[in-house]
């Protein structure tokens, strides 16, 4: 079920006294409506959490999408583009391949109006929604592009099971690609080796999917991190960046289903976004697995916040 924006969600700070320069991002997102608008970045909320339940993951992460909005709300206003919120795709119980649908159709609308939507979970199963939406567009398109998937997620998220969760969407990508008759791109950094089987390393290299492990991700090797985002880059059209939030250290990002031993820094998350964005390719990006119910002074949901900005920047 689609809900357009709550506006009344947007409230915080307000530094009246220092003038304009001072806004906050409560104080200039704006309500997206259908009609024409000045292109920008499109918050859509999925507000789901059927994929991490059906995963058996820890609940929680419906209430995503709010504790993001909230956690943005004060930022400080640095953007050059508009940024609009669209509202949310909600999950009713286990509806999940019909919300996954609903994001599909929401998403292809914001992209064909020609904005850059910005979507935010709920679990990883947003993935497959989200490129749902991104395969929707593509069809308007003669020559179908070719579609990049670049993931940061300690998970393959490759799973075999018959029944999607969140543990499936980038094999179900897989799937749809073959389907269309397009090759699969996929690229992950920060898999945790000890995180996933021998399974889904068998998986992944039968798809082709380009991954680094976590200890491949230190700050030490950013430029070789940096050239294989440019290197895969440059053999698509469009990029689609997701980012699971169990990519950084369970530290700085407690309140997910499944938090990381390790993880990977932030400054290397930001690095990566940064190559993602100046490669001019990234047509869709979400953040998944945010779960308020095991967040820690809201230290998840600034650190998505903080993520979220940059890519809006
Ligand atoms: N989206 C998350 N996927 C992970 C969860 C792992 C876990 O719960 O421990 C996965 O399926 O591998
Ligand atoms: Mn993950
Ligand atoms: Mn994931």
């Amino acid at each position: 079920m689609y809900y357009p924006a709550d506006m009344s969600n947007w409230t915080g700070r307000v530094d009246a006294e220092e003038g304009a320069l001072a806004r906050r991002w409560h104080e200039r997102v704006l309500p997206w409506r259908a009609e024409e608008v000045p292109l920008g970045t499109v918050l859509l909320g999925f507000a789901c959490d059927a994929g991490v339940q059906r995963n058996q993951g820890r609940p929680g992460a419906k209430a995503g999408p709010m504790a993001l909005r909230k956690a943005l709300a004060s930022l400080a206003w640095h953007q050059k583009r508009p940024v609009y919120d669209a509202g949310d795709v909600v999950c009713e119980g286990d509806e999940l391949e019909g919300a996954q649908a609903e994001l599909g159709r929401q998403v292809a609308g914001l992209l064909n109006a020609g904005h850059l939507p910005l979507v935010m979970g709920g679990g990883h199963e947003i993935a497959y929604g989200s490129f749902l939406g991104l395969a929707r567009h593509a069809e308007l398109h003669s020559k179908p592009p070719r579609i990049g998937v670049i993931n940061l997620d300690a998970h393959f998220d490759l799973r075999a099971s018959i029944l999607p969760s969140s543990g499936t969407p980038f094999r179900q990508i897989a799937e749809a690609c073959n389907e269309n008759g397009w090759p699969f791109r996929y690229c992950v950094f920060g898999i945790s080796e000890p995180a996933n089987t021998e399974a889904l390393f068998h998986r992944a290299r039968e798809l082709g999917v380009l991954w680094r492990l976590d200890d491949e991700c230190g700050i030490d090797q950013l430029e070789a991190l940096r050239d294989t985002v440019t290197l895969f880059a440059d053999e698509v059209d469009w990029l689609y960046l997701t980012i699971c939030l169990d990519v950084l250290p369970g530290a700085v990002a407690p309140g997910v289903s499944a938090p990381a031993p390790r993880g990977i820094d932030l400054a290397v998350v930001e690095a990566l976004i940064d190559s993602v964005r100046s490669s001019g390719k990234l047509k869709l990006a979400d953040i998944a697995e945010l779960n308020p119910a095991f967040d820690q002074d809201q230290r998840t949901a600034k650190v998505a916040a903080r993520l979220l900005w940059r890519l809006a920047r």
